[in-house]
């Protein structure tokens, strides 16, 4: 798509005020939207919790039980400066709209290496014939802080580098009293979800989703869940963000002042499948960019993530395996069958072309045991296939 030596963008193709999308941005059938609709079709019942609550009791259960039933909440009352939330998004913007692209370029993240900072729009794309987003982002490493350089960051608004800094230790502080309500929510001790996670490598990605001609045959961002522990995500007012739901991919509506909690893989891991990772997508629309700034809370690549509660449903598993496992079994076009519960694993990475997660069966304990476990079995390759199929 791109000519050699010109680096490619999603701005730059919208800015050409095409009509049609190139073809490496175009989604087969099966993966395509269908319910583009920003505005109905939202999440009614999303819950929104009140972080401001001061019956804790209250507050765990609420939040147990949204993490059993969606994976995903909004919180309020988080002590996040509302203002810093606006000027987050404020920043972000500005870089993606103010900035022409020889300066935007300045920045470019080295598109060879996967989890490169910087601006890009290729993240986590595994080989040449891979569906393309129909995104732009710029990718912040924040923590710890021997990786927070905020000298490689935007310098063209004379607060961006400040604003972000700010921004990532308000949110460490949120994730972290976030996984301690999460913990005691399943009766653990308030630590255990963050000491199984140790450090925190945060990143903070700022997503720019250009208005895109034809939104019914391109997605902003791929039907995935994040690999890390949790997420905390806003976004602007346009809308887009969708997350399944009993099967229905459903609109999160923008709540402003609310900040998105998503759960996230090493969680699923560490509660041993009792919460699932929220798997979620972003649609485009044809009218108006969108932003969103996610920012992910993983494990050291070096650390071995395993289940807090016994018998272990998933193996134990060093992070930096998990996210270079992601690369090698993604993003597999084609149909596929649910394997029966007697497979071998073999038979079911033959069987799984329709998962981009299928990954996640190398840490179910053993074939023998899963043949045992057939719900299991199901349920993970369910709703991994959700990610990649459900419309
Ligand atoms: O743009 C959004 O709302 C979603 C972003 C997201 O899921 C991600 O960056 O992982
Ligand atoms: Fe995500």
């Amino acid at each position: 798509m791109s000519t050699a030596g010109e680096p490619h963008r999603v701005q730059s193709i919208a800015g050409k005020c095409v009509s049609v999308v190139p073809p490496q941005y175009v989604q087969p059938p099966e993966t395509r939207p269908t319910n583009l609709s920003t505005t109905t079709g939202e999440v009614p019942s999303l819950p929104s919790i009140d972080l401001g609550d001061e019956c804790i009791a209250r507050l765990r259960e609420q939040i147990g039980r949204a993490c059993l039933d969606w994976g995903a909440f909004h919180v309020v009352n988080h002590r996040v400066p509302i203002d810093l939330l606006d000027e987050m998004r404020h920043m972000g913007k500005s870089f993606f709209e103010d900035c022409n692209m020889d300066q935007k370029l300045q920045y470019s993240c080295d598109p060879n290496l996967p989890a490169s900072e910087g601006y890009g729009s290729r993240m986590l794309v595994a080989s040449n014939d891979t569906i393309l987003d129909w995104r732009d982002y710029y990718d912040h490493h924040t923590l710890p802080l021997s990786r927070r350089n905020p000298a490689k960051w935007p310098h063209f608004q004379s607060n961006y580098r400040q604003v972000v800094a700010q921004y990532s230790d308000c949110m460490e502080v949120l994730a972290k009293r976030l996984l301690g309500l999460i913990s005691e929510s399943l009766g653990l001790p308030s630590a255990s979800i963050e000491e199984a996670v140790g450090e925190f490598y945060q990143n903070i990605t700022v997503s720019y989703y250009p208005p895109c001609p034809q939104p019914d045959l391109t997605l902003g961002l791929q039907s995935h869940s994040d690999f890390g522990a949790i997420t905390l995500l806003i976004q602007d007012d346009v809308g887009g963000l969708q997350i399944i739901k009993d099967g229905e991919w459903l609109t999160v509506h923008p709540v402003p002042d609310a900040i998105l909690v998503l759960i996230s893989d090493q969680t699923e891991i560490i509660t041993n499948g009792k919460y699932r990772s929220c798997v979620h997508r972003a649609i485009t629309n044809a009218e108006r960019a969108r932003l969103s700034v996610a920012t992910f809370h993983d494990p050291a690549k070096t650390r071995k993530i395993f289940p807090v509660f016994k018998p272990p449903v998933y193996r134990e598993v060093m992070y930096g395996d998990y996210v270079s496992s992601w690369f090698f079994f993604s993003p597999i076009k084609g149909g596929g069958l649910i394997p029966e519960a007697d497979s071998s694993i073999e038979d079911v990475r033959k069987s799984a072309k329709m998962s981009i997660h299928i990954y996640l069966l190398d840490f179910v304990l053993s074939v023998k045991e899963l043949n045992g476990l057939s719900t299991v079995l199901k349920t993970t390759i369910d709703l991994k296939m959700k990610m990649a199929y459900h419309k």
